[in-house]
């Protein structure tokens, strides 16, 4: 929040004078006063806080709500001051410190990755600590029940809400819980997170060299905002450091389905392809032919397995490279395509799963890159959160890039994987903010009555 500056007004020269809010909206500790001054800041902190919470109430929440996982993160305030904040304030981030900071695990699959947690950073005009949970979305009826038992529906609270169940479940959370959502849209908001968390953490974005080689392959920093890695820091330490990211750029989602979009710049985007055959795909067909339970299991089954078992490789068929059209010999030529030979006896469960794994990545690489390539882009930043736990994936994905290109098109992943969308629709705090002040003001409408904006 730039500092709402109607916030200030009939007490603004007082707060200026007093330092409590700075002029670009950061809060700050009052310097020790003598007594009246005190109680006179002090009556001026409880207007402000007052409007403050007028404007979006804390806690805040950013959900997203996918085909298959549901995404959540909190941002919990570090910046709390007990002579700006309200009491109930205080008390509604400790109560929800207590449940979601304290615990790791809630109920039967909700999981907080901890090490992704993000100190320090600033939305909104406050500064604090973006905490990072997930659930299986059909488990959704149950996170209902589990918010309305434990009371924090009650704890006036703002939640952004973004992906197809942000629509599908509002009616729910409506009636069960009496929260309306701020809705956003899911690729804006991925888009939106993206960016904030790479110009917020620098150690965001990675490559790997040697992707498909066990002993060279190596992890690479990719400083972003500077367009260099992170091995070149030293000896470039003394140049300018550009602001922002750097465009044009394409970004592959790999959630349950894939979208490909390609951004140009600053809320500039477009989504120029997509596909069914993503992270849905290879979990559906690993729980069939492999009766895995979960994901994980897939990935570990994969990682023990042969594709070259199950899939038909151009070897298979010519004896070795079809030079002419430039396709190696130990390319995938038929997915499954072994699966009907007689001796198919052979073929392991692990091995199963790997040939769906190295089908998902086939696919959604080739629609990536051609996107890349008729749009005349370098960089393609693959996200999602099938690349969880997955290194098989993001490896074989940047092998795939870099070959078919002849190394002209890059891969980079992002350490926050699935979570942008739930982060990017935080920024919806922001307009929230500026309709509230415009209604107070008299002018347009209340965000409260028009959340589906
Ligand atoms: N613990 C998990 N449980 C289920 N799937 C997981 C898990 N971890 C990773 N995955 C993979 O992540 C995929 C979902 O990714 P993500 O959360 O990014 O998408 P989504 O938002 O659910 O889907 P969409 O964007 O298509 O609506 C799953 O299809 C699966 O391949
Ligand atoms: C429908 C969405 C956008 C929901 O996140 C995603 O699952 C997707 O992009 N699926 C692929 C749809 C397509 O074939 O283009």
């Amino acid at each position: 929040m730039s500092c709402p500056q109607n916030m200030l007004n009939g007490v603004a020269g007082s707060i200026l004078e007093n330092d409590v809010v700075d002029s670009d909206g950061k809060r700050r500790r009052i310097p020790s006063l003598s007594l009246p001054q005190r109680e006179n800041a002090f009556l001026i902190m409880i207007q402000i806080s007052h409007s403050i919470v007028d404007d979006l109430p804390m806690p805040w929440f950013g959900l997203d709500i996918g085909g298959t996982l549901t995404k959540l993160v909190y941002f919990e305030p570090t910046d709390t001051d007990e002579f700006i904040d309200p009491e109930t304030e205080r008390l509604v981030a400790k109560t929800i410190h207590n449940y979601l900071v304290s615990n790791k695990a809630y109920g039967e699959a909700g999981v907080r990755d901890v090490y992704l947690q993000l100190n320090n950073v600033n939305i909104n005009a406050r500064t604090g600590v973006i905490h990072f949970i997930r659930f299986p979305t059909e488990r959704m009826p149950y996170f209902i029940q589990l918010v309305k038992s434990k009371g924090f529906a009650q704890m006036s609270s703002t939640v952004c809400a973004t992906g197809g169940g942000a629509i599908k479940y509002s009616k729910d959370a409506e009636q069960e819980l009496g929260i309306q959502f701020y809705k956003a849209d899911e690729l804006e908001s991925l888009i939106k997170g993206i960016e904030f968390v790479a110009a917020n953490n620098p150690d965001e974005c990675f490559y790997y060299d040697n992707p498909l080689d066990e002993e060279k392959c190596r992890k690479f920093i990719w400083r972003w905002s500077s367009a260099r890695c992170s091995s070149t820091d030293e000896e470039r330490k003394d140049e300018h450091v550009k602001d922002g990211l750097q465009y044009p750029y394409v970004v592959c989602n790999i959630g349950s389905g894939v979208s490909v979009l390609v951004v140009r710049g600053k809320s500039q985007f477009e989504r120029a392809s997509g596909s069914s055959i993503g992270g849905g795909f290879f979990a559906g067909l690993c729980c069939m032919l492999c009766k895995c339970e979960t994901f994980e299991e897939a990935i570990e089954l994969a990682a023990r397995g042969d594709n070259k078992n199950v899939d038909k490789l151009v070897r298979d068929i010519y004896g070795g490279d079809y030079d002419s059209v430039g396709l190696p010999g130990d390319t995938v030529a038929a997915s499954f395509g072994k699966c009907c030979a007689s001796d198919r006896e052979k073929i392991r469960v692990e091995d199963l799963a790997r040939s769906a794994l190295v089908t998902t990545c086939n696919n959604i690489g080739s629609i990536a890159l051609n996107v890349a390539i008729s749009h005349g882009i370098d960089r393609i930043v693959f996200v999602g959160n099938f690349l969880r736990v997955n290194p098989i994936a993001s490896r074989h994905l940047a092998h795939a890039m870099n070959f078919w290109s002849k190394g002209t098109k890059k891969a980079l992943f992002l350490s926050h994987e699935g979570y942008f969308g739930a982060v990017g629709c935080l920024d919806k705090l922001v307009d929230v903010t500026e309709m509230r002040r415009n209604h107070r003001n008299g002018n347009g409408v209340d965000p409260v009555m028009h959340k589906d904006s």
